[in-house]
């Protein structure tokens, strides 16, 4: 897989971008989502401004997963959109941004869940933590090798996640055997404090029989 680095707000941004690798696929004009808008928060904005100093130094990179798309009708694929990026009312819904620390092989996503991914009363549905968690466990494995999909994700609920609030979801490679790479993954407060979640997966690459993403 080609991923492109450039120079972007001064930022380095390791272009994870569909748009870019699989234009016969994901045709559609990319938008880019990791820039601050006027609902992120002070911790945020404040997380977000202290990696995007990192990536100066070039070991961190800003991942931008954008629109994506799909290989199936037409129909389909002029209404497609990556999920986590489906919402269009900023703050609503997943509003992230993830870093990729080369220096650490380590990725680090900012996430501040919104208001519509409500699930018991003032606090984030599993569903959408789970998400959040496979979307930067999937990303982070296909960073390191090659586009994978999840075979396996079990996933541990420590304490809920206020809704409105603001964590920190940290991926780390556990273990790479042949195509398959096992990440682990915690979501935590901002400080580090508090731990919300853990979990681990297995991304396998699809194999050549696969019907998964070999379209990837
Ligand atoms: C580009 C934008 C990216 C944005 C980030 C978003 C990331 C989102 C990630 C996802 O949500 S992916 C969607 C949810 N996942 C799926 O739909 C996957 C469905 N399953 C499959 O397509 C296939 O089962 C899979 C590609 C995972 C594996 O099929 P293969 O035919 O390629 O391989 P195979 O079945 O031989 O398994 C490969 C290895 O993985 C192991 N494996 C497979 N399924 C497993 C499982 N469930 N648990 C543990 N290990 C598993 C399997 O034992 C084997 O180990 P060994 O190589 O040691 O023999």
């Amino acid at each position: 897989m080609k991923l492109s680095k450039k120079k972007k707000n001064k930022q380095t941004v390791f272009c994870f971008n569909v748009q870019h690798v699989l234009p016969k696929i994901f045709p559609r004009k990319p938008r880019d989502f990791s820039l601050p808008n006027s609902s992120w928060g002070k911790e945020m904005m404040e997380l977000y401004n202290h990696y995007n100093r990192l990536t100066a130094d070039q070991s961190v990179y800003l991942c931008c997963v954008s629109s994506g798309g799909a290989y199936l009708s037409k129909i389909i694929q002029s209404k497609a959109r990556l999920f986590t990026r489906n919402i269009r009312d900023p703050g609503a819904a997943f509003e992230y941004v993830l870093f990729f620390r080369q220096d650490k092989l380590k990725c680090v996503c900012i996430f501040q869940a919104g208001h519509l991914l409500e699930g018991p009363p003032g606090h984030v549905h599993g569903g959408a933590i789970a998400t959040m968690i496979d979307t930067v466990t999937g990303t982070h494995a296909s960073l390191l090798s090659a586009p994978v999909m999840t075979a396996n994700l079990n996933v541990n609920y420590r304490s809920p996640i206020p809704l409105g609030s603001t964590v920190l979801i940290e991926s780390i490679l556990d273990k790479e055997d042949g195509r398959k790479m096992y990440i682990s993954c915690r979501v935590t407060s901002t400080d580090g404090s508090k731990l919300h979640t853990e979990a681990t997966g297995n991304c396998p690459q699809p194999g050549e029989s696969s019907e998964g993403p070999s379209h990837l």
